[in-house]
């Protein structure tokens, strides 16, 4: 696509060689979804002023952390033609830009209307490290350059609070007394079940309550606008799980769990629920998958190699990558400062970051595929 504002002005020969810049960034190839731009819903916009040639890409996904080698691509790709008349002398200004896709969600209530995408963050079972995960994915996307909120669904032991480093005690200011607004932490429009328990409620939340009052936490809460709500499911894949997932409009769900044999089957037990309500299995994560010794920096597969990809391969999902055990991460975490947050550019949370690109960028490619789902 040419940019025809200054159109009028320019000669054919630079009309044609700005039509070549264009489609030399359409050859370029994504490093994330690895499919060439023209393959996919990307919007590539050039333009010519003055002796600058602009050009401009946007992704369906945050990707702020690539930028610099997206700009080292193009500048590539297009090299030949710069060097060429008309062009030899002009500059290429590049820029990356990102515009999440819309989930068409009529049943939406107002206070999510302005939320781009809702994605899952689920496990089969308990104490693999959702949460942590599920905090650090949704700092990761903030990193990349998104708007993101987060949802603590996690009635058995809501931990955001904590995590986040919210002071206890902290509640949520209501409006028009109906609606929450979520906490601020980190970047991150934060909402807990925590936020609203104290010490005698508990009990009155779990159960089969549970899915009703997520439901309403859910709808209740002034979200904004937001390009993705991270909701950190309760773990299992029991009721309160499918309920969630039928009634909020997903546009997808990343499993996270750990090497163990029993583990994985859980998770494709989670697996197996989404596909069942037709929600898009985004990716598996694995975590606390290697362990480094904090003596001699000797890494070593306790748990066995290979079992996330294994299982992620006979399922056909993506393998979003895997997290070593590492006291870094646990510490942070229950300190309020998770790993992401606290060190953006660490090995960890560059991990963080590339598998919050990959899954968005699979919900992406996913809003291409065909009609939105929407169960009701
Ligand atoms: N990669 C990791 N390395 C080290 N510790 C980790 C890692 N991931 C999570 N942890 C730690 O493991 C514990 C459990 O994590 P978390 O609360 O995120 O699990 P969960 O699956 O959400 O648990 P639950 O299902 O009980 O809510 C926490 O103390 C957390 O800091």
């Amino acid at each position: 696509m040419t940019d025809d504002h200054h159109e009028h002005d320019l000669s054919p020969e630079l009309t044609e060689a700005l039509e070549g810049i264009a489609e030399a960034l359409g050859r370029l190839v994504d490093p994330v979804t690895g499919m060439p731009l023209d393959e996919t819903e990307a919007e590539i916009e050039v333009g010519y002023d003055d002796g600058t040639v602009f050009a401009g890409v946007t992704l369906g996904y945050p990707c702020g952390g690539l930028a610099g080698q997206w700009e080292e691509m193009a500048q590539e790709a297009c090299r030949p033609l710069m060097e060429k008349a008309p062009l030899v002398g002009s500059e290429l200004q590049f820029d990356l830009f990102f515009e999440a896709a819309g989930t068409e969600a009529p049943d939406h209530s107002e206070t999510l209307a302005g939320v781009k995408q809702i994605i899952a963050v689920a496990s089969g079972k308990g104490g693999v490290g959702k949460s942590t995960t599920a905090v650090n994915l949704a700092l990761a996307l903030v990193a990349e350059g998104a708007r993101v909120g987060i949802l603590d669904a996690d009635i058995y032991g809501p931990s955001m609070p904590l995590m986040l480093g919210v002071k206890e005690g902290t509640r949520p200011e209501v409006e028009e007394q109906k609606f929450f607004v979520p906490i601020e932490a980190h970047g991150l429009k934060t909402m807990s079940l925590g936020y609203l328990m104290t010490e005698d409620t508990p009990a009155v939340w779990r159960g089969p309550m549970a899915g009703g009052a997520l439901q309403q936490i859910l709808g209740q809460t002034r979200w904004g606008d937001l390009d993705y709500l991270i909701v950190d499911m309760p773990p299992g894949t029991g009721d309160i799980q499918l309920t969630l997932s039928q009634k909020a409009t997903l546009a997808g769900a990343i499993i996270v769990t750990t090497p163990q044999d029993l583990a994985l089957l859980d998770a494709i037990k989670g697996v197996e629920m989404f596909r069942k309500v037709e929600v898009p299995v985004l990716g598996i994560v694995e975590n606390m998958a290697i362990h480094t010794c904090s003596s001699c920096g000797h890494k070593e597969h306790i748990f066995g190699a290979g079992g996330g990809e294994k299982m992620a391969e006979s399922y056909g999902v993506c393998m979003l990558g895997s997290l070593p055990l590492a006291m870094s991460i646990r510490e942070q975490a229950d300190s309020g400062n998770p790993t992401v947050a606290a060190d953006p550019d660490s090995d960890e949370s560059l991990i963080y970051r590339a598998m919050a690109r990959r899954a968005t960028a699979e919900a992406w490619l996913n809003a291409d595929d065909g009609p939105e789902i929407e169960i009701v």
